[in-house]
């Protein structure tokens, strides 16, 4: 007798809800902290060159740091600026008392080594928590850091779609600093067996079908496809492309083949609406938590 496999239904996870919540919760604290402290959270976003999709980002950003009730400083720098230009604003910025986070939106042009620039913020405003000082927080379990927007919000979707993640295989597909990383130490923080797949990986689809939980970064749209998938898995999927259409307009597309995936995973988030608004949301959490910590340096 032929065994027959019912198809299931994929759950599509809706980032824009979450980060609605996300958004409308750190409002409230917002406003608490004003009241508690007479001062309201600043962030401060420095934008070299005059890339669109940046650009697009960055506006985002401002917009929704304002709706949150914090006020928002743009730094837009041409693509000529020096290394030493940039840094002598990050340490201005470090030293301002109205700025209480500071974001440089990477890619850097060449010729500005990030890590210079990264290393050069304060590790209290530092709220893509790139620091060393905050990757090493995250890394030992420490209290006190700053964890990466992206995977934080990647977390805390997770954690509103499974109760427990003790004990699940969760797969991290890339192994950056400002995604796969930080996202591995997240997972093995939740119990999780944790294996991270990357660019020397041999057989990376075989680890991927391992995981009850996937999550993809690697900025390779479409890189996984259905035989990646182990049925049933959740699958957060980081990438984010845009690709020219037949029509000559553009759409986005994620690092997973979203249609693969339908009927195999058990839940997966999309591109647009997924990790996307999340990340956002989170980095206005962490310019919360930024403010929260800079009153503990001044006791
Ligand atoms: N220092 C630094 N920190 C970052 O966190 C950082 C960065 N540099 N450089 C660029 C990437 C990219 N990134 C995104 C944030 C939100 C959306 C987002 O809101 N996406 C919408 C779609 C937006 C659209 O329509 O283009 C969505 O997925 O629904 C996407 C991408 C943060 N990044
Ligand atoms: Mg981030």
């Amino acid at each position: 007798m032929k065994t027959q496999t019912s198809p299931i239904q994929t759950k599509i996870i809706d980032g824009k809800a979450h980060a609605a919540r996300v958004t409308e919760e750190i409002r409230e604290k917002v406003s608490l902290f004003q009241q508690h402290h007479q001062t309201t959270p600043g962030l401060a976003v420095i934008l070299v060159g005059n890339d669109p999709a940046s650009e697009v980002y960055v506006r985002n950003k401002a917009i929704q740091t304002h709706k949150a009730g914090m006020r928002s400083f743009m730094h837009m720098l041409p693509a000529s600026t020096s290394e030493a230009h940039l840094l002598t604003l990050v340490e201005r910025l470090n030293n301002d008392p109205e700025i209480h986070g500071i974001l440089v939106q990477l890619p850097l042009p060449e010729g500005i080594n990030p890590t210079t620039i990264i290393q050069g913020i304060a590790p209290h405003k530092d709220v893509d928590g790139l620091h060393a000082t905050n990757a090493g927080k995250l890394a030992l379990n420490l209290p006190g850091g700053i964890i990466p927007c992206t995977p934080l919000g990647c977390l805390l979707l997770l954690q509103s779609e499974i109760e427990s993640m003790r004990g699940l295989h969760a797969v991290v597909v890339g192994a950056s600093n400002l995604v796969g990383k930080p996202m591995a130490q997240l997972l093995l923080q939740q119990g999780c067996t944790v294996s991270i797949a990357h660019i020397d990986t041999r057989n990376p689809a075989e680890i991927a079908q391992q995981g009850d939980i996937l999550v993809v970064a690697t900025g390779n749209k479409e890189l996984v496809r259905r035989h990646w998938i182990k049925p049933g898995a959740t699958i957060i999927d980081v990438g984010i492309t845009r690709i020219p259409t037949e029509d000559g307009k553009t759409r986005l597309v994620g690092d997973v083949t979203f249609e693969e995936a339908l009927g195999v995973a058990g839940r997966i988030t999309p591109v647009p609406g997924g990790v996307g608004p999340m990340t956002i949301a989170c980095l206005l959490r962490n310019t919360l938590t930024a403010a929260e910590l800079q009153l503990d340096t001044k006791d």
